[in-house]
């Protein structure tokens, strides 16, 4: 790619451009990336919001497709110069199945690699996931841990196997030498604008009285991320890869920003409780072992309903079990790498989260 933002216009490929993080990445590009000529957006989905950015210098084509179709995926690539790859199905409460889940996340990811290197994209940013290293399935907590933690990651959820397996895809490329440079950022849980399960907590609160009742202990803290870093994150490591190809190529970085480290429902409640909402309890209204058993119970009814409606609460075995086990991110890594430093600062993260939080009034959209 030319090193001058007048020298030569580029072509992103966002996939999963109309999805939480997606937008994001979008709307980041838009603002932020001066060499940009042509936007693709790629979704299955794609949203009513694309319109509005059709008005502006840059090209935005918006593209509905599946990355799971080889011949889809290859016509989106073509003529790319860089690729975010962001799609992906973020399931870990029994709505799709381990085959699609895979289907998406694996092969939809072997497909967009292979269409960059058919078609000579020679730059491609994946998002992969902190569930590629944990919580593994021993319930090993993760304190405060780098890329070169040591951690036993031993996953039996669809889900995080099928993030380490597309993460692995990506590694690959790089020791068979082919010219695609790739990087995959690992974002830990993810806030901010759009994030639908932080709207869903706050339904469930407005529907019990403005209240929610704490299930986990306040001690087990959980890394989060705000969208706009994560975003800000994926733009300057597509911008940067090139120029620092020899140092960024095949590495994985950890999202990281200022959030502070809480319990995951401690650091919803930063939002939730400005909007009106109270966590009752200063420890688990419920003893564990009752906890096990509804989430259990969940797990049958999800089984039993299947062939009448789509039950998918939040409380499963693997979201009891992720939600109590420990997982914070401490790294410099992206910053020494690719001079990342968050966009947002904690304070303006959770102001925008806290407006758009009291934008929903836990209406559906
Ligand atoms: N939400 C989170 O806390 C975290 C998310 N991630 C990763 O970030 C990425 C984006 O996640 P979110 O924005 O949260 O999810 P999302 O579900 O809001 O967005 C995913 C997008 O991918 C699209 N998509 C799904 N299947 C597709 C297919 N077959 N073909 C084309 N497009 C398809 C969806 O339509 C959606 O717009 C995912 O790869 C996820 O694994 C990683 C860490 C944390
Ligand atoms: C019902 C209660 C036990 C409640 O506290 C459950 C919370 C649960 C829904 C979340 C707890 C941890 C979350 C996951 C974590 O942030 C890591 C993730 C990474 C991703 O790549 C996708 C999302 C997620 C799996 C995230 C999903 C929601 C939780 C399990």
């Amino acid at each position: 790619m030319a090193d001058s933002a007048q020298a030569q216009k580029l072509v992103y490929l966002v996939t999963g451009g109309c999805g939480f993080l997606g937008e994001h990445v979008v709307r980041m590009l838009l603002q932020r990336e001066p060499r940009l000529g042509e936007l693709r957006v790629f979704d299955l989905h794609l949203g009513p919001w694309l319109e509005e950015l059709k008005t502006g210098p840059v090209r935005v084509t918006a593209i509905q497709g599946d990355v799971t179709q080889a011949h889809e995926v290859a016509a989106a690539v073509a003529g790319a110069h860089v690729v975010i790859h962001t799609a992906g199905l973020v399931d870990v409460f029994g709505r799709a199945s381990p085959k699609t889940i895979h289907e998406v996340n694996v092969q939809g990811t072997r497909n967009v690699i292979e269409a960059c290197v058919q078609t000579g994209t020679r730059f491609l940013v994946y998002t992969s996931s902190m569930e590629v290293v944990g919580p593994n399935t021993k319930g090993h907590p993760f304190y405060r841990g780098n890329e070169d933690t040591p951690y036993e990651a031993v996953h039996r959820h669809p889900y995080p196997c099928s993030k380490a397996l597309a993460e692995w895809l990506m590694g690959l490329l790089v020791c068979g030498g082919l010219p695609l440079v790739t990087c995959a950022l690992r974002p830990t849980g993810i806030y901010g604008e759009g994030h639908q399960i932080m709207r869903d907590f706050y339904r469930q609160g407005l529907r019990l009285g403005g209240r929610l009742f704490r299930a986990i202990p306040a001690s087990v803290e959980h890394g989060r991320v705000y969208v706009g870093n994560v975003a800000w994150m994926h733009v300057l490591a597509a911008r940067e890869l090139e120029r620092r190809a020899a140092r960024m190529g095949g590495q994985v970085y950890f999202c990281y920003d200022g959030s502070p480290y809480k319990s995951y429902e401690d650091f919803n409640m930063e939002f939730l409780g400005p909007c009106g909402l109270r966590l009752v309890g200063t420890r688990p209204l419920v003893p564990y072992w009752l906890l096990v058993f509804l989430a259990a119970l969940n797990v049958l009814l999800q089984w039993l309903l299947r062939p009448l409606l789509l039950y998918a609460p939040l409380l499963n075995p693997y979201t009891l079990a992720m939600a109590n086990t420990t997982f914070t991110v401490s790294t410099d890594k992206a910053q020494r790498h690719f001079g990342y430093e968050p966009l947002f600062s904690w304070e303006d993260s959770r102001t925008r989260t806290i407006l758009w939080v009291q934008a929903t009034g836990g209406s559906a959209q």
